[in-house]
């Protein structure tokens, strides 16, 4: 599928042999210290948030994803050039009504952002500017590295949004394109392809360690969650 950097753009994916990519339990490296990075997810409801970040934390596809509340974090241990680097991944709600109270929660201290639209929707698409918006709006740095997906390539028959067309936003903000398929098992290392340029992008700029959120944190988005799901009809 579709990459599209800009010719000298600093974005290359580029992957040593010597990577690893094994999926991280909580027992994995807790003797080893890693640097910690936040990438928030952000779009749409229904373009397939939940099931990119399943895909490369848990290496499956969710089959029946329910519309997310707040946030749900997922994370991922990567080892990259002998060094551990902990991607902790904030999959984003879409849904107004279940996102309005945690924003500022998303963009706080952020390390990358990644805007994902679905490729038969065309709103979604149309959609992203906004999102761009509200991300500088809450004083995301320039120098935050962001990137653009469009998911749900399997779906070929119903696309509405060309690749031409997404390539023509992206280039407008600079940002690298991917086009995917959280779906389509074939596309797998695809979408590792995704989180680990991200993640290149990320161990040579930022030096930052970034703290845990705090179990306190995680309980009140749970708690949140569970007050607020008896009203979901999603
Ligand atoms: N065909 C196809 N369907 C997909 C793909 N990714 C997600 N879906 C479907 O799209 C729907 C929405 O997926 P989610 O991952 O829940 O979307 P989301 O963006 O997280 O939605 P919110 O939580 O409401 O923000 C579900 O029915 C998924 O099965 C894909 O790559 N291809």
């Amino acid at each position: 599928m579709a990459i599209k950097n800009k010719p000298g753009e600093e974005f290359d994916t580029v992957f040593s042999v010597n990577d690893s990519l094994e999926l991280s339990s909580h027992h994995d490296y807790e003797h080893v210290q890693s640097r910690i990075f936040k990438i928030i997810v952000i779009g749409d409801s229904n373009v397939g948030k939940t099931c990119l970040t399943y895909r490369f934390c848990g290496s499956t596809f969710l089959k029946n994803p329910e519309a997310t509340i707040g946030v749900d974090f997922r994370e991922r241990t990567l080892e990259l050039d002998g060094e551990r680097i902990k991607l902790q991944i904030w999959d984003t709600a879409g849904q107004e009504r279940f996102r309005k109270s945690m924003v500022e929660h998303y963009y706080r201290s952020v390390h990358a952002v990644i805007f994902v639209y679905d490729v038969t929707s065309l709103s979604s698409f149309e959609s992203i500017p906004e999102w761009i918006e509200e991300c500088s709006r809450h004083s995301v740095g320039p120098l935050v590295p962001r990137i653009m997906v469009g998911n749900k390539c399997d779906l070929r028959d119903r696309k509405e949004v060309h690749t031409s067309t997404a390539q023509c936003l992206a280039d407008r903000y600079n940002f690298p394109l991917f086009e995917t398929s959280a779906k389509d098992p074939a596309e797998k290392e695809h979408v590792d392809a995704i989180f680990l340029t991200l993640a290149y992008r990320l161990k040579s700029h930022k030096p930052l360690r970034l703290k845990q959120p705090s179990d306190s944190n995680i309980r009140y988005l749970w708690n949140q969650r569970e007050q607020e799901a008896p009203t979901c009809q999603c």
